[in-house]
């Protein structure tokens, strides 16, 4: 991998490299939290909808990495230079089983799915070294590792201690030298180097991620140590955040329409996914997975309730309030949007999600 010839001098042996968590099939074990294919299930016309086998590219590569360094090391700047409009995750943001998404960097032939885990910390209580074990736990399941480390500070104890973690990692590790255009060539050679002596890393990318220089070649390089996999999400667009807010407003403000008494703050709405089959199609991408949907906009929207009652006061008798509240929203989501929309609604429960700080994460509270 030609990332920086002059300076990385480190192998890029993948030898070593961890398996990850995977189900019986070989897949890694993926639960999108906002699908239901139970009853509540209804297209706005009320009818099923069944979901396409997308096609999977040969040579695809699908898999999970995780972004680590410490306090201001420039991992969330990374993230989001990498994802850019790439990002397909908004307000509902699904889960794996184990660990939060954080962004799906969707590429033709790779899906690389970046999950969030608590830094290290110096364990001073119990909390703190559980903390810090559920850290090893997901560091050990995704199938890389990005360690971010500022080209502009010398190692600090902080970097010193996540390298010696790091070290007892079967998963490959990834140095990224940050910040790489605050410095000279001279000095990025030297901390290139002072990186190389702190651990065994499978690679090392600098990357100025706020000049966008060299964020390619990092993610080409964190692909590589992804499993051929078919991707682990449907490929999406998103839209302007206020307008996914508005559209989840819409069908909120539908659905509670008369019901208000009996569902007051236990219906949360979360819009999945938005599809433009036209500009997805003009990518060469999967142009959304709704049959029936034509050339509308696809909008993906579940229900969100707490308990299992109040999802037959959302979906109503054989699904008519369901399909009248779908009716109702998609015109005002066309209105807003200018344009025709395939509106797709599901319910789902999550139990008590007033109360559960992760289920209100997730739906973005
Ligand atoms: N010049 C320059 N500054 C950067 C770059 N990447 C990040 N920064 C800056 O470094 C600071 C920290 O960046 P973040 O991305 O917030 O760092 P972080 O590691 O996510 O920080 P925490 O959330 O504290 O863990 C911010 O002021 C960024 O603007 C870069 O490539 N070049």
């Amino acid at each position: 991998m030609p990332q920086s010839p002059d300076f990385s001098g480190s192998s890029s042996s993948r030898e070593g490299q961890a398996v990850p968590v995977r189900d019986g099939d070989g897949f890694p074990v993926l639960l999108p939290a906002l699908d239901d294919s139970g009853p509540g299930r209804a297209g706005a016309d009320g009818a099923r909808v069944e979901v396409a086998v997308p096609q999977v590219p040969e040579g695809f590569r699908a898999g999970f990495a995780c972004v680590v360094g410490r306090p201001n090391a420039g991992k969330s700047t990374l993230t989001n230079a990498m994802v850019g409009t790439k990002v397909a995750i908004t307000s509902g943001k699904p889960q794996t089983t184990r660990h939060n998404v954080r962004a799906v960097v969707h590429r033709a032939d790779a899906q690389l799915v970046l999950v969030d885990t608590p830094g290290f910390h110096r364990p001073r209580t119990l909390l703190g070294r559980r903390l810090n074990d559920l850290v090893r736990t997901t560091l050990a399941e995704v199938d890389v590792v990005v360690f971010c480390l500022p080209a502009n500070e010398r190692t600090g104890p902080g970097d010193r201690l996540i390298a010696r973690e790091l070290a007892g990692l079967r998963t490959p590790v990834v140095a990224a030298v940050t910040k790489a255009d605050t410095v000279s060539r001279q000095d990025l050679a030297a901390r290139l180097l002072a990186v190389d002596s702190l651990g065994d890393w499978a690679e090392i990318v600098p990357v100025s991620a706020r000049r966008g220089e060299q964020v390619d070649v990092l993610e080409e390089v964190l692909v590589s140590y992804l499993p051929a996999s078919p991707p682990l999400y449907p490929s999406s667009e998103v839209t302007d955040e206020s307008e996914t807010t508005m559209i989840a407003e819409l069908v909120r403000e539908a659905a509670l329409e008369g019901v208000r008494e009996e569902l007051p703050h236990s219906l949360a709405v979360v819009v999945d996914e938005v599809i433009d089959p036209e500009r997805a199609r003009q990518e060469d991408r999967d142009p959304g997975y709704l049959k029936g949907a034509g050339r509308r906009l696809q909008v993906r929207v579940s229900l969100v309730v707490e308990r299992d009652s109040q999802k037959g006061i959302v979906i109503g008798r054989n699904g008519a309030r369901l399909k009248e509240v779908g009716v109702k929203a998609r015109k005002g989501i066309e209105e807003l949007l200018g344009r025709k929309v395939y509106l797709d609604l599901h319910v789902r429960t999550a139990r008590d999600w007033q109360s559960d700080p992760k289920a209100l994460a997730r739906l973005g509270f």
